[in-house]
């Protein structure tokens, strides 16, 4: 009979023995932290710590937790989303639904369970003109196991269905992972912000080029991305269909809170990952392309404040569609979670090589 411990993987004292992230070993939370007031609207996951990273300075807490992930309550088991940013695409961020969605299955499990996966399909767009509801309904509660399936829903319709299970942690003598990539660490490497900065100082800029590239600038995406090789992530030339890239929130979260910190990496791990697809083809512009499905598996305790390496390949590609797989790793070399998407990609020739 499996017994029910005290979850190192998801503890306080667990965090600290498991997590060297950015910040160094990570300290136990304060009696303070439980009884300061938090200037942060209550979430219902969100921890109340203290406004410091790494004891660096203040910062500002993430807007994915002030307002992304921070649903409001309408009834039993229904909640209301707002949008922050909304891609040029102007349908909604598939990662912001699915965050949203576990935030909504999370609040309806107990303390002690944790998410260790979640099923996706995408079936709408979403319209960033009016909010999202979610519906949760409570699949089954089981003595380890807990299940929940949510229905994102916009003018009535779903566009998001998801189902989501969370465990309570049990330990097991077999463990093991893959060994994270070697790269270069991300103080040595420039932000997304940094690069573009850095070409629009090119006197030899087109000018359509630097309004695309001021377009992006003017973005405010809550997270921050330092890509471990910059030409290929901007696609010149062909590539291997895999890239890498270090990636956090912006703001500070804090850490002993892992049902908000799986929510927020539910948000950054569709970012960015179906675009992997294209790689090999520089040739071609994506003319339509969505995430269809999403699919995600938690491993260990992480911190989505501090930079994770998302390792993103695509297997295959064929028909129009593309599948790409993610792996999350904590800078310690811990894989954090894994994700596998399928897209639809559509594309035409691209006519003039890309000045990025
Ligand atoms: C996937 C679809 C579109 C499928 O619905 P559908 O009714 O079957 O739609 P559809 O027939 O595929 O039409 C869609 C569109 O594709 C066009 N189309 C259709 N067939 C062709 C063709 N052969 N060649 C060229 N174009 C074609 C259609 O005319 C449609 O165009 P339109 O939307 O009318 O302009 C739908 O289920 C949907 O919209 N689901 C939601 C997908 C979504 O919103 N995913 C999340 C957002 S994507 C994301 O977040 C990725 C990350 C972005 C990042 O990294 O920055």
């Amino acid at each position: 009979m499996a017994e029910k411990e005290e979850d190192p993987n998801h503890s306080v004292s667990g965090l600290m023995n498991n997590c060297n992230t950015a910040g160094g070993p990570v300290s136990p939370k304060s009696p303070e932290d439980e009884t300061s007031e938090s200037p942060v609207p209550d979430t219902g996951l969100t921890p109340n710590a203290e406004q410091k990273r790494n004891g660096s300075g203040t910062d500002l807490k993430s807007v994915l937790v002030t307002s992304v992930l921070n649903l409001e309550k309408l009834d039993v088991d229904l909640y209301r989303g707002t949008h922050h940013w909304v891609p040029r695409t102007q349908r909604l961020f598939g990662g912001q639904i699915v965050g949203q969605a576990l935030v909504a299955a999370a609040k309806s499990v107990g303390d002690n369970f944790y998410a260790h996966s979640l099923h996706c399909y995408f079936v709408r767009a979403g319209d960033p003109k009016v909010p999202v509801l979610y519906q949760v309904e409570r699949t089954r509660d089981g003595r380890s196991f807990t299940v929940r399936s949510v229905k994102a829903i916009q003018h009535g319709q779903p566009i998001l269905i998801c189902q989501a299970s969370f465990h309570m942690q049990q330990e097991s003598p077999l463990q093991h992972q893959f060994t994270m990539p070697t790269v270069p660490p991300p103080e040595d490497l420039l932000t997304v912000e940094e690069l573009i900065h850095l070409y629009l100082s090119k006197p030899d800029l087109a000018e359509n080029a630097k309004q695309g590239l001021n377009k992006l600038l003017a973005n405010e995406v809550p997270i921050e991305i330092k890509p471990v090789n910059p030409p290929q992530f901007y696609r010149r030339g062909a590539t291997e269909p895999k890239k890498l890239f270090w990636v956090r929130a912006r703001g500070y979260i804090g850490e002993g809170n892992m049902k908000l910190h799986c929510c927020v990496a539910a948000y950054v791990s569709d970012f960015a990952l179906l675009g992997t697809v294209l790689l090999p083809y520089p040739n071609y512009r994506a003319k339509f392309s969505a995430s269809l499905d999403h699919a995600m598996w938690f491993h260990s305790t992480f911190r989505t404040d501090e930079w994770m390496l998302y390792e993103c390949v695509s297997p295959w590609a064929g028909g129009s569609r593309g599948l790409v797989q993610g792996r999350l790793w904590r800078r310690d070399g811990v894989l954090a979670a894994s994700c596998s998407q399928e897209g639809v990609v559509r594309v035409k020739p691209a006519t003039e090589p890309s000045k990025l």
